[in-house]
């Protein structure tokens, strides 16, 4: 078992995952939010943005709770100044002062699944969560990067893309649906399976965030290793059944949240050190993309630079397996998106 000083050694040096760069570049501090940040995401997505270098001021916001959550995590010795803002605590003004001129938005509000039910059971309640939500960073930040988890994230991301055209502030390259959690699955099962050191695996995922259009590419993973078809197939559809897996285990008590916390900790700081100036950083992300013809929003591998989306890069070339993923996703994938776009539009 690990000494308490090993662990401690050990949970410093993943806080190093935020920080390898700051050598080269010079850091700037940035103003992060957590919108539904007293929820089973929420709070260990802002205990690791609070130990992200790149952060001066995290501000938690959530209907209830917030004020405990930002008490405790604010304890911590890290250089972010953190603040808990609630509806129930400080009525309308909460959201617009959690917000008001964030660099980045991390928005996991709303309810999460619980077994026998589809990311798109979730659409009634999360749908005018998030559309409420983007209206007021609209308002109050609107040329922060916006960092969408809440389900079903095919068409959450379509709603916040109209939203914010609506007023008027809609920037294509400033929009991420979070899709890291599938790349963090991928890689996990992928090492597991082969024998690999689990940090140096990678794995893209394409697609979009539900079921059959979360599509693993393990012809591209590296480092390479030799995977008969049933092994690949296995690996994609446990890649693909990643969130139920935990909804079934959780028995109805939610879906994943501390390895989501990670993912969107993963991808938050992505975003910062992009911004920051780090060049290099690349990320499987769903944006609004015209890589498949037929799918406005769609997750690949996206490099990130300091106004959000560099360059959205090609899915790579596919094998016939992959292929035929592709063609039997897209029409769940249109019509998810076609759904988001239409709510928003109040059609
Ligand atoms: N993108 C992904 O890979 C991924 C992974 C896991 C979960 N999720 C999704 O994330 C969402 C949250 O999951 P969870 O387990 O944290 O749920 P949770 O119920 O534990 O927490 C959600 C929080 O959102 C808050 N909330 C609801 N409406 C709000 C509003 N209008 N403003 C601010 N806060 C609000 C709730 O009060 C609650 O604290 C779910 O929709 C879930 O499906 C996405
Ligand atoms: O599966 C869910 O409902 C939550 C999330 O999308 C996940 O992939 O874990």
């Amino acid at each position: 078992m690990a000494s308490s000083r090993q662990l401690l050694k050990s949970i410093s040096s993943s806080a190093r995952l935020f920080s390898n760069h700051r050598t080269q570049n010079q850091t700037r501090g940035y103003k992060v939010a957590v919108l539904g940040a007293a929820g089973g995401i929420g709070q260990p997505c802002g205990l690791l943005m609070k130990m992200n270098p790149l952060v001066t001021e995290l501000r938690l916001y959530d209907i209830a709770g917030t004020p405990g959550v930002a008490a405790d995590v604010s304890h911590i010795n890290t250089k972010a100044q953190v603040k808990g803002y609630s509806q129930a605590d400080d009525g309308e003004d909460g959201l617009k002062n959690a917000l008001k001129d964030c660099d980045l938005v991390i928005i996991p509000a709303g309810v999460p699944r619980k077994p026998g039910m589809t990311r798109d059971d979730l659409f009634k309640i999360n749908a005018g969560i998030v559309k409420g939500l983007v209206e007021a960073c609209a308002e109050n930040c609107p040329k922060a990067m916006l960092n969408i988890i809440s389900n079903p994230v095919n068409s959450t991301v379509p709603i916040a893309a109209e939203t914010l055209k609506q007023k008027g502030v809609y920037d294509k390259k400033k929009l991420f649906g979070v899709t890291t959690l599938d790349v963090v699955r991928a890689k996990t099962f992928y090492a597991e399976k082969k024998g690999l050191e689990t940090a140096k695996v990678d794995v893209p995922v394409i697609g979009g965030h539900a079921g059959v259009t979360i599509l693993p590419l393990f012809s591209q993973a590296t480092p390479k290793a030799a995977l008969t078809d049933d092994e690949i197939d296995a690996l994609t559809k446990r890649t693909q059944d990643g969130g139920t897996e935990v909804v079934a285990a959780k028995a109805g008590k939610g879906s994943a949240t501390l390895s989501m916390a990670y993912a969107g900790a993963l991808f938050g700081d992505a975003c910062l050190r992009a911004k920051n100036g780090e060049a290099g950083v690349v990320e499987c992300t769903y944006v609004e993309s015209d890589v498949v013809p037929g799918v406005e929003f769609f997750a690949t591998k996206v490099s990130l630079g300091r106004e959000g989306v560099e360059k959205i890069h090609g899915t790579g070339a596919l094998t016939a397996y992959e292929q035929a993923g592709l063609d039997g996703m897209m029409s769940e994938l249109k019509d998810s998106i076609q759904k988001g776009l239409d709510f928003a539009k109040g059609a």
